[in-house]
C-alpha cells in the first residue's frame, strides 16, 4: 500500500494535515521504524501536492528543522486498524441491503452464553448471516433465533440454533449472583435485573416471604443473598424447581429457599391447612396473575407488601383488581407505588404494583 514516508518528529504534525485534507487511509495503522514515520494514504499524489504538503508542513514548523522536511511516497506493508462493530446492524453491512438491515429488530437478550434474536420472516432466509454477525459482535458461544412468542402455562418460547454452539444450558450472572438453567425449557429474563434488585432491597431480615411463580428462582436467590429471610418458592415447571435447587447451591445465601414444584392454587392449600401467612408476596406472571389474587390476599399477613405484575396499558385495572380481591377478605389497601418494568407489545407496559395489605 501506498504511505507517506517523514522524519519521524514530523509524523504527527503532517498526519494532521493528512486527515484535514482527507488523504490519509483510516484504516490502517501509522508505523514508525527507522527514525521514519510511514502514515497510510488513500491515493496516489503527484509532486504538486508532495509540494503543497512540505510548504503547509514548514509553515506549522514556523522556521525549525525547515530544511529537513522531504516528503517522500513509497511503498509500505501497513498493519490493518482493527475495528469493533457497534451494533449487529453495522456488523451486517455490506452483507445484507439497508432497507433488510433497516427492518432487522436489533434487540436482543444475551442469558449467560446464549443470545436470543427476533428476525422478521421476510429476513429468516438470511439467519446464519444474522446469527453469525450477531455471534461476532456479542462473543458469546450460541445464537438462537425466537420460534414463537412466550407461551403457555410455563411460559417458555421456541427456539432454533443460527450460529454458535447449540447449547441450551447456561449460566447467566446478575448482580453477584448466578443462574443456571435451560433457556429451552424456563422461563427467564435478563430484562428483569433492575426489578428484581430493586424488590431484594426492600426486604427485611426475618420476613417471610411467597413467590408464587418463582421460576429458577431469580427473586428469591437475590432476596436471600442480601437477607436472613424464609422464601416459600413455588413453580409448576418441574424443571424451573430443579434449577432452582442448583442455583441454591451456586450462590452463598443468608436467607433459606424452600422450592416447591406444583400449581400455586394446590399449594395454598397446605399452607392455609398449616395456618402460614406471609409478609411478602411476589406475583410474576403478568398475563394471569390476577386470577390469583384471591389467594394472594387470603394467604398475606396483617399489614404485608404485594408486589403485583400485569400487561397493560397503565395502572387502573391492576389497582383495581388488587382492591376488588382486598375488599373481598375485608382488607384495606394502600398503593405504595407503581412502574413499568419493560415493554411487552406496542402500547403494552410489564408493570409493577406494589401495595400494602392490612386489616381494617
Ligand atoms: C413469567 S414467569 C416468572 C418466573 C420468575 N419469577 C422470573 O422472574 O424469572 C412465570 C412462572 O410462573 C410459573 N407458573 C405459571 N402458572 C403457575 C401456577 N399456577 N403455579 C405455579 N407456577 C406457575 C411458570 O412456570 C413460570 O415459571
Amino acid at each position: 500500500m501506498l504511505a507517506i514516508k517523514i522524519p519521524l518528529k514530523e509524523t504527527n504534525k503532517l498526519r494532521i494535515i493528512l486527515m484535514e485534507k482527507e488523504i490519509i487511509d483510516m484504516n490502517y495503522k501509522i508505523q514508525s521504524s527507522d527514525s521514519y514515520g510511514y502514515i497510510p494514504i488513500n491515493r496516489k499524489i503527484d509532486n504538486d501536492v508532495i509540494i503543497e504538503l512540505e510548504n503547509e508542513l514548514k509553515k506549522k514548523l514556523k522556521g525549525q528543522n525547515e530544511e529537513k522536511i522531504a516528503i517522500e511516497v513509497v511503498e509500505k506493508n501497513l498493519e490493518k486498524i482493527k475495528k469493533y462493530p457497534k451494533s449487529i446492524a453495522e456488523n451486517l453491512e455490506g452483507k445484507l441491503s439497508n432497507d433488510e438491515i433497516e427492518e432487522l429488530k436489533t434487540s436482543f437478550d444475551i442469558i449467560g452464553d446464549v443470545v436470543i434474536l427476533e428476525i422478521p420472516e421476510k429476513l429468516q432466509k438470511h439467519k446464519d448471516i444474522i446469527g453469525h454477525a450477531a455471534l461476532d459482535f456479542t462473543k458469546r458461544k450460541g445464537v438462537f433465533m425466537k420460534k414463537s412468542a412466550i407461551e403457555g402455562i410455563t411460559r417458555i418460547r421456541q427456539i432454533e440454533n443460527i450460529a454458535g454452539e447449540n447449547e441450551t444450558r447456561t449460566i447467566h450472572k446478575e448482580h453477584g449472583a448466578r443462574f443456571s438453567l435451560d433457556v429451552k425449557d424456563v422461563y427467564f429474563s435478563p430484562r428483569l435485573a433492575t426489578e428484581r434488585k430493586r424488590i431484594a432491597s426492600q426486604v427485611k431480615d426475618k420476613e417471610m416471604v411467597l413467590d408464587m411463580f418463582a421460576g429458577i428462582g431469580p427473586f428469591p436467590i437475590l432476596i436471600a443473598k442480601r437477607r436472613d429471610v424464609e422464601i416459600y418458592a413455588v413453580d409448576i415447571n418441574k424443571s424451573a424447581i430443579l434449577h432452582m435447587k442448583e442455583n441454591i447451591h451456586l450462590n452463598k445465601l443468608k436467607g433459606k429457599i424452600h422450592p416447591i414444584h406444583g400449581d400455586i392454587t394446590q399449594i395454598a392449600k397446605n399452607f392455609k391447612e398449616k395456618n402460614m401467612k406471609f409478609d411478602r408476596i411476589i406475583m410474576n406472571l403478568p398475563g394471569t396473575a390476577y386470577e390469583f389474587l384471591d389467594l394472594a390476599i387470603l394467604l398475606m399477613n396483617n399489614n404485608g407488601i404485594l408486589h403485583y405484575y400485569e400487561f397493560a396499558e397503565n395502572y387502573d385495572q391492576g389497582i383495581e383488581r388488587i382492591s376488588k380481591s382486598a375488599l373481598k377478605y375485608d382488607k384495606q389497601l394502600e398503593i405504595l407505588g407503581s412502574r413499568k418494568v419493560k415493554s411487552s407489545s406496542p402500547g403494552q407496559w410489564h408493570i409493577c404494583i406494589d401495595a400494602k395489605i392490612s386489616d381494617f
